[in-house]
């Protein structure tokens, strides 16, 4: 009889830590994962992908599959995030863009103009099937232990689009955004299109979480986030309201956009590691004063995990301790793990943190 229960039926996340934190509720450790865990920084990756190119390796279910694996096996952390990319859905969809290593995405036409907006492809669900199969998959691989998806935001989608790469100013984004407003709501509506079928085939799937990355907003003043992007992103949130599984919400040098991307529809805030966590919770519940305690995901720099042994841990505690304040604690990076990090350390972080009970407040 077990053996034909669906794959859901057979794993028991009530008590996982990562979902009990994110529900607000009391989790029996503090639950810890990297952005960006899975790849560069283990060589089992850089074995196991060779010769295969970024993108193709996202789209097939089996390396998705793998990939995704590695850092839980090895790290024991408490959440699983799905080997993918944010440009994977624009690139199933038919743009054409390839991930350059050491450079990021490079889109060979970029979009520009109103025309540009109209021809660019609509998603369907299956174009992303082998995404929804590797998710299959890591189900009957991961236990108990919850699997994230995720998307790219619309605007740091649209970023990419309209600079042609990464960007460190993002000009012509911000250019366009306010010479031309239609081309630009024509080009997040798209966008959110894209982001939302690509969430919901993951949450179609299994996945236990999503994460929305707008990795890129923190360039933004919080006048022009909420006129020209917060919209669109809570249109992303919103096409999952029926999901019933947490939604996090992450940017880098966000500060000042916590509450509003709160507002856009998160239950779970990521902060990088520009301000503290009590500051952060402090102001994500002035956001919402009614609502539930804030729950926030952060916030090491993940330049400290080249620090010393004592550095670090310190730096630790103190996260701990200021996660506190806030109605859960998710521990992460304030971002990605960067290349070259000793994948030992992020081992050793992730057990230190086990280590500290949420419950032994200082
Ligand atoms: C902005 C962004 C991108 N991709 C992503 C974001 C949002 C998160 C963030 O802000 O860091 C999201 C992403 N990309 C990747 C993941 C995998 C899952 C995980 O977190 O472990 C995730 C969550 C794999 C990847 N995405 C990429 C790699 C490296 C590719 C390789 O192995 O050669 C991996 C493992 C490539 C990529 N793709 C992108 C960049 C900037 C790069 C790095 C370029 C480089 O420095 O090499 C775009």
């Amino acid at each position: 009889m077990t053996d034909i229960a669906p794959v859901s039926a057979r794993r028991d996340l009530s008590q996982a830590p990562l979902l009990v934190a994110a529900a607000g509720g009391r989790p029996s450790r503090v639950p810890v994962w990297f952005m960006r865990q899975a790849g560069r920084s283990l060589p089992e990756y850089h074995e196991f992908r060779a010769g295969t190119p970024m993108l193709e390796a996202c789209l097939d279910a089996e390396m998705v599959c793998e990939i995704t694996l590695q850092p839980v096996r090895r790290h024991g952390v408490d959440a699983a995030i799905l080997f993918s990319d944010i440009v994977v859905p624009l690139r199933a969809a038919g743009v054409d863009l390839d991930i350059v290593p050491g450079t990021g995405p490079v889109v060979a036409e970029p979009v520009r103009s109103a025309a540009d907006v109209a021809r660019l492809p609509r998603l369907s669900e299956d174009q992303v099937r082998p995404v929804a199969d590797g998710v299959g998959l890591l189900l009957r691989e991961l236990g108990d232990t919850p699997l994230i998806g995720f998307a790219g935001a619309p605007f740091t989608l649209a970023s990419y689009l309209i600079e042609g790469g990464p960007s460190r100013n993002h000009e012509r984004t911000k250019a366009l955004m306010r010479s031309e407003p239609d081309t630009w709501h024509a080009l997040l509506g798209r966008l959110t299109e894209i982001a939302s079928t690509f969430l919901r085939v993951q949450v179609a799937a299994g996945v236990d979480a999503v994460q929305l990355f707008d990795s890129w907003a923190g360039a933004l003043s919080e006048r022009d986030y909420r006129e020209f992007v917060l919209p669109y992103s809570a249109a992303v949130f919103a096409s999952l309201a029926d999901a019933g599984i947490p939604k996090i919400h992450f940017g880098v040098g966000t500060g000042e956009l916590l509450g509003a991307m709160r507002q856009a529809g998160a239950d779970v805030v990521g902060v990088d590691w520009r301000i503290p966590l009590d500051e952060a919770a402090r102001r994500l519940r002035a956001a919402d004063p009614g609502g539930p305690e804030p729950v926030v995901q952060g916030n090491l720099d993940p330049a400290l995990l080249f620090a010393s042994p004592d550095v670090l841990e310190r730096e630790i505690v103190r996260i701990v301790d200021e996660g506190r304040s806030a109605g859960g604690h998710i521990f992460n990076l304030g971002h990605g793990v960067l290349p070259h990090t000793d994948p030992d350390v992020i081992t050793r972080v992730t057990e230190f943190v086990h280590g500290l009970s949420p419950a032994d407040a200082s």
